[in-house]
Parts: C-alpha cells; structure tokens; sequence
C-alpha cells in the first residue's frame, strides 16, 4: 500500500516576510518536490495556508485585517491568486491538482466528514494532489479554525496518512521563542504522549507577524495527528525539497513519533472532530465505570449539566473536579437530561413519558481523553 503525506505550508513560509509578496522560489520548489513524491507512488495533499496574506499584499494592506468581515473579504481575493501560482506551477510539471476549501462545521458533521473522506480518496485514486485551506469567506467567527495546524492534522487523520509536515518558518521546536530566547534548545525528537503534553504546557503563544498560530497550535496539531498514528514533523518551509531526506530517516526539524492507531475512524472523528457543546459532570462510579471498565454513561451518574444542547451533540465528561475525562454524543438534551439525572434508566419513561434510549451515551459513542 503507498503512503499518504500531508504538507501544511504556513503564510510565513509562503510569503515574503519583509514585503507580504508570494515567495516563489519556495512553492515552486514545493510543487517540485510534492510533483517527484507523487511520481515516486506516495498519495499527496498540500493544506496551504496564504490567502488572507495574499489578499493584504494584493491589496495594499499593512497589517491583517481586525474584523471578521474584511478578513473574510481579503482572504476571498487571496485565494484566487493563490490557487493560480499553484496551477501555473504544478501544470508546468504535468502534476494536476484540485482545490479543496473546508471549514469547521463541515468537519463536524458526520455526513459531510464522510464526504471529504470520499472527495479526497477519488482525488488521490486520480493521482491529483489536493491543495486544501480554510474557506475563509464563509467560516462563522465562532467555529472557524483560523489557522491551518489543526484543520490539516483532521485531514492527516480523515485520510489515516503515515506522515504530517508542518511546514514553518523556523527550522524546529524550541525549548522557547528562539525570536525572544537566543538560549533557546533545539527539540528534535517527541516521543511519549508524556513529553507532548509537557512541551503544550510550557509552549509560548506569539507567532510571526503574519502567522496567526504559532507553536501552540503546531503542538495541538501534533497530539492530534500522532493520536491518529500520524507521524509528525515540524520543519523549515523554506527548504521543501529536505522533505526526502526526513523520509529516508534525516535527523531533520522536531519529528513526533505517532502513537498506534488504535480508535476506529468514527470515534477519531468523536474525538478531535467534534466541539463539545456542553459538560456533564459525574459522580465518582460513573467515572471509574467510563474510564476503567469502558462502560456506557447511564443517567443515574450525572450529578450536573452545563449548556444548553440538543439529543445528537457532542458533549465533555468531567469527573467531580472538572477534568474531561470523556467526550461522547449525547442521547438526550440538556433539559431532559437535568429531568432524569441521579435516576435509574428505567425510571426515564416515568419521568419523560418516552424512552429515546436507556443510556444517555453509548459507549460505542464515546471516546476517553486521548
Ligand atoms: N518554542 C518555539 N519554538 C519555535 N518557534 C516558536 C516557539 N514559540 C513560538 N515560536 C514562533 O512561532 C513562529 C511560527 O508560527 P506561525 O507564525 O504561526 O507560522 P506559520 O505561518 O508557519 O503557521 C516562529 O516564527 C516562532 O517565532
Ligand atoms: N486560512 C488562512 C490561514 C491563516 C494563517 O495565517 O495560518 P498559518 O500561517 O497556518 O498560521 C489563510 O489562508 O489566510
């Protein structure tokens, strides 16, 4: 079976960061080395991201647009120009591409998840490679992902790819800001679940002027795609082509050792996919139940609700402390769910008038804090 690998390439490695102009010279030695990695049999998608920077140059613009409806504007002009170099480019290399624009809500419903999942599968069977951003233009404020770490890692576990380059303008991981640190250590290997979680805990927030995510969201983008038994590299975008040599084994840029793969596709898409609406908070049985026996979640072990939700969302399991312990889909609403807390599941018609279900979540619809 060939191998599939997702390249994210970051604004700051796609333009110039002194004028905000596109950096050819990297994307064409991009589309070249992404052009031999897919004559060599790997299936290939590029998460570009670029356009609201694009569009600022295009439009004189000094500085990132602070509100929603002109970025959404600017990003519109951005990602024309975008798709066009790399048309011009890959079509000069024979290597057909398609353009793939997402947002958030898309990657939450499971209909639409699954038709991604499809797109992409008869995009990669044709040996195009998609080129995939953010649709910038329609993402509401309130489930947008803003930057593009996270939404390529979703797509690095949508496909079950081997590989995630994170494609950035500093050449690793440091133990700090290296702008603001010139003590700074390198970071070149992550291998237990126990050091990413360590490295989010102390990651600084500041990105480039034109980047939106900075390390922060990389890491995420790493706990996300290792957790989907994705491995995972942080590099320099400005030299692509050193993406053979990481392949062949290179000690290059930070490299993230992924996890096994052990959830199946849909509890993935529970786990990373979704965002939780609401918190059920449990009492001590039900916690030992869900986490130690993998058990479903009955009513009789919810002590308290927060947020208003429908039968169908996802919602956060927390112990009595507040730590997630779960996330899962709920059976019932909110308002039924605070009607039938603390009561045993066969009590729920006495209570309701009607049973949906005697679980409140299946555990077949359920994921621990991965
Ligand atoms: N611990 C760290 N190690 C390396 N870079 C860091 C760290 N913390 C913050 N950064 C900053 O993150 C920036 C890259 O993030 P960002 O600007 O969002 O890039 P991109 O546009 O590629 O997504 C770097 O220029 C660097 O200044
Ligand atoms: N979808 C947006 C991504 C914004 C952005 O700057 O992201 P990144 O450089 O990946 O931190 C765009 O194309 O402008």
């Amino acid at each position: 079976m060939s191998q599939t690998i997702v390249v994210k390439i970051g604004t700051s490695s796609v333009t110039q960061p002194e004028t905000g102009s596109l950096a050819i010279a990297t994307i064409a030695t991009l589309a070249e080395t992404l052009t031999e990695l897919r004559s060599n049999g790997m299936r290939v998608i590029l998460v570009s991201s670029g356009a609201t920077g694009v569009g600022c140059e295009r439009l004189h613009l000094k500085e990132r647009p602070r509100t929603i409806a002109l970025n959404q504007a600017v990003a519109a002009v951005g990602q024309g120009r975008l798709i066009r170099i790399y048309d011009d480019l890959f079509s000069t290399l024979r290597q057909p591409i398609a353009q793939v624009l997402l947002t958030r809500q898309e990657l939450i419903q499971r209909n639409s998840y699954v038709n991604i999942y499809n797109t992409f599968q008869s995009l990669l069977d044709l040996e195009v490679i998609p080129i995939v951003n953010e649709n910038d233009t329609v993402a509401v404020e309130e489930l947008n992902f803003g930057d593009n770490d996270t939404m390529s890692a979703l797509v690095a576990s949508l496909v079950e790819a081997d590989y995630l380059f994170l494609l950035t303008d500093v050449d690793r991981l440091y133990s700090a800001d290296p702008r603001n640190d010139p003590e700074a250590e390198p970071i070149k290997k992550v291998v237990t679940r126990k050091e990413l979680e360590e490295l989010q805990a102390n990651a600084g927030k500041s990105g480039s002027q034109w980047g939106t995510g900075g390390m922060v969201t990389k890491l995420e983008a790493a706990r996300i795609a290792t957790g989907a038994g994705v491995k995972t590299v942080i590099t320099h975008g400005r030299r692509p082509q050193e993406i053979h040599q990481i392949l062949s084994g290179a000690s290059i840029g930070t490299q993230f050792e992924a996890q096994p793969r052990g959830e199946n596709a849909r509890k993935r898409w529970i786990a990373y996919s979704l965002v939780p609406v609401g918190e059920l908070y449990l009492d001590h049985g039900a916690v030992k139940a869900i986490r130690d026996r993998g058990k479903s979640l009955l009513p009789a072990g919810i002590t308290h609700v927060e947020g208003d939700f429908q039968a169908g969302e996802a919602v956060t399991l927390c112990d009595s402390e507040g730590k997630e312990i779960a996330r899962g889909l709920t059976n019932y609403s909110s308002a039924e769910i605070r009607q039938i807390q603390g009561h045993k599941s066969e009590k729920i018609p006495l209570i309701l008038g009607y049973t949906s279900a005697e679980t409140v979540i299946h555990r077949d619809d359920m994921v621990s804090v991965l």
